[in-house]
């Protein structure tokens, strides 16, 4: 609590008062008693940001005091939360997330909740009737269980049927707010819809398997309950509501990892307010019960925006603001948009086939295929005539995206096709482009194994180059956490196949000594990074790799601080 000269009014007696709350400084109290009697109210709405609005961003969140790089600023549950819609999700146990086959839907014999007969995973946790996030639709999917059974199990089932029953089911846990929780309901619905833009295909389906096969019409209207004001309340299952319902998923829903694991997403009250920026300031995580975790990647100043990114980081600007108008109906327009040079990376810089000097970057980034793009050697000096339209530019970085997505669909892709692809890249591309980036991403983790001096120097070249890029677009490593750590990982692995032998051998010389510091170094780093990570996934993986490389570092090098 601090003491400020303006005095407002205590929180508990009214009194005037000169200490303010600290974590919001909104809130005064004339005493610390006073403070701590009101933390239980207070704590529900102690925040240090406020929420505002405007033409361009509608609500949007901005710092009420300074906020702290790494400071966590908010920790909320979801307000809903279930498999993902709009994409389509497989079959899950509706109560933990466990996936299951395909199988375990149109079979009779597959084990189901007792109630409504959906698949089950067959923990006994799932079918006891327990309280679990399937509790609140099992009452409703009980009521139409023949007919679901009927279309799930009958001899014209499709996998796209499957598909809109799961896609159906977060949906359908929003409608049922409108009684759970009255608040959540009326918070959703405000959630920004962009209704009458082209939503995502899936809405029509996802009504007509909810009000047709669930049966929702027939309850349409009806009686939902007395309020306890004595207020008659009718469920909404209407067309519209399912439709705003799908809207606001689409434009809000964040995607999440269920606790099974499967792919899902959840709306969050408050986090669901920020506005997007290709730089943001924040970051988050979830933690095994779905809170998310919000906290800041920068110090965030009085009267600064929070944003959040809803994007790829390692997409050139072209492709970010093509996706955000697809899929969230705006147009970027911040720093990193606005720079053609995207932070001096040349993340979207193709090379100038005319001067074979200089990189074509987009004259007007802002424009989108509006702009031209122009070599920033030739065209600049007028000497040359580096120039590509919008429109070209974007069909030659599809084509090779498409080329890139190929190649590293083989798992593991092999080190002479990326090394072939590479290559092909870099005659038309910046080294930085994203595409490269992609490739070398893959390539530095296979780089270096046979041995060869000129392989390991490439490799470290490489990996030093591409965290020079990871850092000037995320400074803090905050979102790139897990590439950087790859790299870092990587850059470690060649500095100790270079360097050991020499260190082993007594040749400790200045350069060896620093080198296997600096590995050593690159995997606490890559700990750090690495640190948060799920255990099941990749990257938790790779952390338990780094740590064991560490312990082993420490032993046969016996660094000593
Ligand atoms: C998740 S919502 C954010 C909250 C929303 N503004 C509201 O009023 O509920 C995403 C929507 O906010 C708006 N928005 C977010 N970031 C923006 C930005 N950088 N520029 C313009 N509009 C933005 C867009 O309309 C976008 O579809």
């Amino acid at each position: 609590m601090s003491a400020e000269g303006q005095a407002g009014n205590c929180g508990v007696c009214g009194q005037p008062a000169t200490l303010k709350c600290s974590g919001c400084k909104e809130q005064y109290y004339c005493s610390k008693e006073h403070q701590k009697s009101d933390w239980k109210r207070h704590k529900e709405t102690c925040r240090p940001f406020k929420v505002c609005s405007s033409s361009e961003l509608g609500r949007h969140v901005v710092a009420k005091r300074r906020i702290e790089q790494g400071e966590e600023i908010l920790v909320e549950s979801p307000i809903v939360f279930g498999p993902p819609y709009g994409r389509t999700p497989g079959p899950m146990c509706l109560s933990c997330g466990t996936p299951l086959p395909l199988m375990a839907v149109t079979s009779i014999a597959t084990v189901r909740c007792q109630h409504c007969l959906w698949p089950s995973c067959g923990e006994d946790a799932c079918m006891e009737g327990k309280k679990t996030a399937h509790t609140v639709e099992c009452a409703i999917l009980r009521l139409s269980r023949q007919r679901v059974i009927e279309a799930l199990t009958g001899g014209q089932v499709t996998e796209e049927l499957v598909q809109v029953a799961y896609e159906s089911v977060t949906p359908l846990r929003c409608l049922l707010l409108q009684r759970i929780k009255p608040e959540h309901w009326r918070n959703l619905m405000s959630m920004e819809a962009h209704q009458g833009q082209p939503h995502s295909e899936d809405a029509p389906r996802v009504v007509r398997f909810l009000r047709e096969i669930l049966n929702l019409s027939k309850m349409d209207g009806t009686l939902m309950d007395e309020g306890k004001t004595g207020d008659v309340r009718r469920w909404d299952f209407s067309e519209a509501a399912i439709n705003r319902v799908c809207a606001v998923l689409d434009v809000n829903a964040l995607d999440i990892r269920l606790p099974g694991p499967s792919d899902g997403i959840a709306l969050y009250a408050n986090t669901c307010l920020l506005e997007h920026s290709c730089m943001p300031n924040t970051r988050h995580k979830f933690d095994d019960k779905l809170r998310i975790h919000l906290s800041s990647t920068r110090a965030i100043l009085p009267g600064q925006h929070l944003h959040t990114m809803y994007t790829h980081i390692l997409w050139g600007t072209q492709q970010r603001r093509d996706h955000l108008k697809v899929t969230k109906y705006f147009d970027c327009t911040c720093e990193r948009c606005s720079d053609p040079t995207e932070m001096g990376t040349y993340i979207s810089g193709l090379r100038c086939l005319a001067c074979e000097k200089g990189y074509l970057l987009p004259d007007q980034p802002l424009e989108g295929v509006l702009a031209e793009w122009k070599c920033n050697n030739c065209a600049v000096s007028g000497e040359g005539i580096g120039v590509l339209g919008g429109e070209e530019v974007r069909s030659l970085v599809l084509g090779l995206g498409a080329e890139v997505e190929k190649t590293l669909e083989a798992r593991p892709p092999s080190a002479s096709s990326l090394e072939d692809l590479l290559s092909k890249l870099e005659t038309l591309l910046h080294p930085h482009h994203s595409h490269c980036l992609a490739v070398k991403h893959s390539l530095l983790q296979i780089l270096g194994k046979t041995g060869k001096m000129e392989e390991q120097q490439r490799k470290e070249a490489m990996c030093r180059d591409i965290l020079g890029v990871y850092r000037a677009l995320d400074p803090t490593l905050s979102r790139l956490g897990v590439y950087a750590a790859v790299a870092k990982y990587e850059l470690h692995s060649v500095l100790v196949d270079v360097w050991r032998k020499k260190w082993e051998d007594g040749n400790s010389d200045d350069e060896a000594r620093s080198k296997i510091v600096e590995a050593r170094k690159c995997l606490q780093n890559a700990i750090n990074l690495l640190s948060e990570e799920n255990e099941n996934l990749p990257e938790g993986r790779l952390l338990d790799v780094a740590k064991s490389s560490l312990e082993d570092l420490n032993r046969w090098a016996k660094l000593d601080e």
